[in-house]
């Protein structure tokens, strides 16, 4: 008999589902996407109907398979990979959810963050978690949930509901509800999570009055979670990995030692660096974070999470009205020479790290007569450098002493504009990589799951995948990029009303 010779990764995103099949190689096969709706109930909430998000995922992952004329007997295993921090909670029973999913970018649960700051929990729950108190986190949205929709606390503490984010929503649909199980890195995304212990945190689970309960399984990301149900693919597929889909990316990208580190260019960008197994904090504004793990040892990273990466240029598509597809953006970027002294700060739901401004809103400053729509899409690709680099800083402040970054491996949709990753190694000083594969989050998951279930022997397999298609080196003098950041710097601390 053949032995099977696909990986199935499910990649939950904010904007969209994605499937896609790979070969053992780590090559695309074949890929189905489906976008879902944003759900904007007030200012400032954001949620997703579960429902979709599980009927968008199961139809990729039947349409890819169905493009690549593979049955399920071909497929050694799937891994999951999804949004991250987005809460949902369900009834055991009924597989109900009880409400919309909360979504990572929602903020309605600043309030309850800054009561906690003010309570002077801070310190105790970066300590623990690696994380800074922010609405951005699953915790208080979880509390938000128990504390709002009627009955649901007493129903938690009877042990009649569920909570997960997305990864664990998928993998309870796909098992029928036999699997109710995440992985480290999504539980390291809770404020409930102790990253140094890889357990639920009594004290964390008190300050935010969430009963034990309802909280799943947290096991390795390459671990045998179960096997969907038959009916889903005409055969049981085992579920072999999951991660949040940052973490994913950083497998992806074949960084699985200290000192590597990925830059994701999506809706948001997400800077994520190795450290190995060990827990670095951070002094500098980045959190820490439970990397991707393939066995009982703990592995942590070093993160930066920007709110506004390429969303900025769907701002440009959708608020603006100045280009018609993301992809015409470098076009009309480049029909000036520089951005003419526009500096655009695209706070538009407050700074994530390194700053952590929740009430920062979105400024566009050094208009002149001579401004042009082109002058301001320039200064929006640029934005996502400027950010970007501010995190790389960051991480290199905290690395002084014991060797920095050396290079960056890009990844995400935006990844694709040149101009973007040429101005991005001129503002770091470093060679920016951009690899042959740059679906590295669907990889990552896929290739989880192929360690778990015995397709690959070791990461060495893994890493002699990994391939750069171009590198792009830094070209502007260091004193020039210093300038340019002081200048960011300055706009950055105009965003405060
Ligand atoms: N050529 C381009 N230049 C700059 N940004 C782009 C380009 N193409 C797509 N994008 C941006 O990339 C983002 C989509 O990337 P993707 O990795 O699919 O995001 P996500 O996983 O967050 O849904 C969008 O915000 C889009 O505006
Ligand atoms: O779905 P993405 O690619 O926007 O990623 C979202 C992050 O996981 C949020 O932390």
């Amino acid at each position: 008999m053949n032995r099977p010779r696909f990986l199935l990764a499910l990649d939950q995103g904010t904007s969209s589902s994605r499937s896609i099949l790979f070969d053992t190689q780590g090559r695309v096969v074949a890929m189905a996407q489906r976008e879902f709706r944003q759900i904007f109930p007030q200012p400032g909430w954001v949620e997703h109907d579960p429902r979709e998000i599980w009927n968008s995922q199961l139809a990729t992952a039947q349409e890819a398979l169905g493009k690549a004329g593979v049955g399920a007997a071909d497929v050694a295993a799937l891994g999951i990979t999804n949004q991250r921090e987005t809460t949902l909670v369900w009834n055991r029973g009924t597989g109900e959810p009880l409400c919309n999913a909360i979504v990572w970018q929602d903020r309605r649960t600043e309030p309850a963050c800054a009561a906690l700051r003010a309570r002077g929990f801070e310190a105790m729950v970066r300590e623990r978690t690696g994380l800074v108190i922010d609405a951005y986190f699953s915790g208080t949205k979880l509390k938000w949930i128990l504390d709002n929709v009627p009955g649901a606390r007493d129903a938690a503490k009877r042990g009649e509901l569920a909570f997960g984010t997305v990864d664990c929503w998928l993998a309870w649909q796909l098992t029928g509800g036999a699997a109710h199980a995440t992985d480290v890195s999504n539980a390291s995304r809770t404020l409930l999570f102790d990253i140094h212990r890889n357990q639920w945190d009594d004290e964390l689970l008190a300050m935010l009055d969430i009963p034990h309960e309802v909280l799943p399984e947290v096991h390795a990301s390459s671990h045998l979670y179960g096997h969907t149900q038959a009916g889903l693919f005409g055969a049981p597929i085992a579920i072999g990995g999951m991660a949040g889909d940052q973490q994913s990316a950083l497998f992806g990208q074949a960084c699985f030692s200290a000192g590597l580190a990925k830059n994701t260019y999506g809706t948001g960008c997400f800077m994520l660096m190795h450290t190995g197994e060990e827990c670095r904090a951070s002094s500098n504004g980045l959190i820490t974070t439970s990397a991707a793990q393939i066995n009982a040892t703990p592995e942590y990273a070093l993160e930066g999470s920007v709110f506004i990466g390429g969303a900025v240029v769907q701002w440009l598509r959708d608020g603006l009205h100045a280009i018609k597809g993301s992809e015409a953006v470098q076009n009309l970027a480049e029909s000036v020479p520089d951005s003419g002294g526009v500096m655009f700060v695209p706070a538009f739901t407050g700074l994530g790290a390194p700053y952590w401004k929740p009430d920062a809103r979105g400024a566009i400053l050094g208009l002149s007569r001579g401004t042009t729509v082109a002058h301001i899409a320039r200064a929006a690709l640029e934005s996502i450098a400027f950010q970007s680099a501010a995190l790389l800083q960051a991480m290199s402040r905290d690395l002084a002493g014991s060797g920095g970054v050396t290079e960056l491996r890009v990844d995400g949709g935006a990844c694709v504009n040149n101009l973007l990753m040429q101005f991005q190694a001129d503002l770091l000083g470093i060679p920016v990589v951009r690899p042959k594969v740059i679906e590295t989050t669907a990889l990552g998951a896929a290739y989880l799951a192929g360690l778990s279930c015995g397709v690959y022997a070791s990461l060495d397999e893994l890493a002699a995948h990994w391939q750069a298609e171009r590198v792009f080196h830094p070209t502007m003098s260091r004193q020039r990029a210093g300038e340019l950041m002081q200048n960011w710097e300055h706009a950055v601390a105009q965003t405060v009303l």
